[in-house]
């Protein structure tokens, strides 16, 4: 057990996704896994064991915000020995030809977090996705005829920024959309040599002020989850 996470040694797969929505997780464990278990209710942020098409897989909620998805990312390699993290999470389009229910692949993410500015003493790094799964993530989807927009994303301390207009700048530079999580998985993933990739489903428009039912983010989240669990079987095949 570590210190947020209540599962023993070996309950936890080293595929592993990552939903912010604890409750996503307990959706994507019973909708795709077979026989989960659930190892983890500390602060309910729900983790499942089960297996996809003979591949064992985990899924963990993280919560909202760098800080949040840090601590379970760093538990799950640390102590769990974790190898190919997938965040599923959803996030708001900063271009118009990235709509609504699209899937975004963050190939990098900036961010507006202090995080990486005390990790490096000032210096700006920028981390980036693993290369094999963006690129697998990118055929499968292509593949299956989805909507996917490969780019730089930014992951945000704040859902409700401060300045209403500063979306604009970062689309102006050509980031596809904006969440809050995917620099904390991607430098950790980095830093530890185990590879991350962050799938995402579009919810909402900044710019056109579009937003989606739950029903419809519900779907695009399935053909998501399905391409993040047909692209680590592959991946973790060819390692
Ligand atoms: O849908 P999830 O994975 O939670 O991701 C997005 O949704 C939350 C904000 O509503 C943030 O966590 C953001 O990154
Ligand atoms: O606008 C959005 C939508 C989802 N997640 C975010 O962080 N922002």
């Amino acid at each position: 057990m570590s210190i947020h996470i209540g599962a023993k040694e070996g309950e936890i797969a080293d595929v592993v996704l990552l939903p912010g929505d604890p409750l996503r997780a307990q959706e994507i464990a019973q909708r795709f896994l077979h026989d989960p278990v659930c190892y983890n209710r500390v602060r309910n942020m729900l983790g499942f064991t089960g297996t996809w098409r003979g591949m064992r897989v985990s899924v963990q909620g993280t919560g909202m915000g760098i800080p949040s998805i840090s601590i379970y990312v760093e538990e799950l390699i640390r102590e769990y020995g974790a190898k190919i993290l997938m965040r599923v999470g959803t996030c708001g389009s900063l271009q118009r030809d990235v709509g609504l229910y699209h899937l975004v692949l963050a190939q990098s993410a900036s961010s507006d977090s202090n995080v990486n500015r005390r990790r490096f003493r000032g210096l700006d790094f920028a981390p980036w996705a693993d290369f094999d799964l963006l690129s697998t993530a990118f055929q499968v989807a292509r593949e299956r005829g989805l909507p996917v927009h490969v780019g730089g994303v930014i992951s945000s301390d704040t859902f409700y920024q401060p300045d209403p207009e500063e979306w604009k700048l970062w689309a102006r530079y050509g980031v596809m959309a904006v969440e809050m999580e995917a620099s904390g998985l991607y430098t950790i993933a980095l830093r530890e040599g185990v590879k991350a990739l962050t799938l995402l489903t579009v919810s909402d428009s900044l710019v056109t002020g579009e937003l989606t039912s739950a029903e419809e983010r519900e779907k695009g989240m399935l053909s998501m989850v399905e391409v993040a669990l047909e692209t680590a079987s592959r991946v973790r095949e060819a390692l």
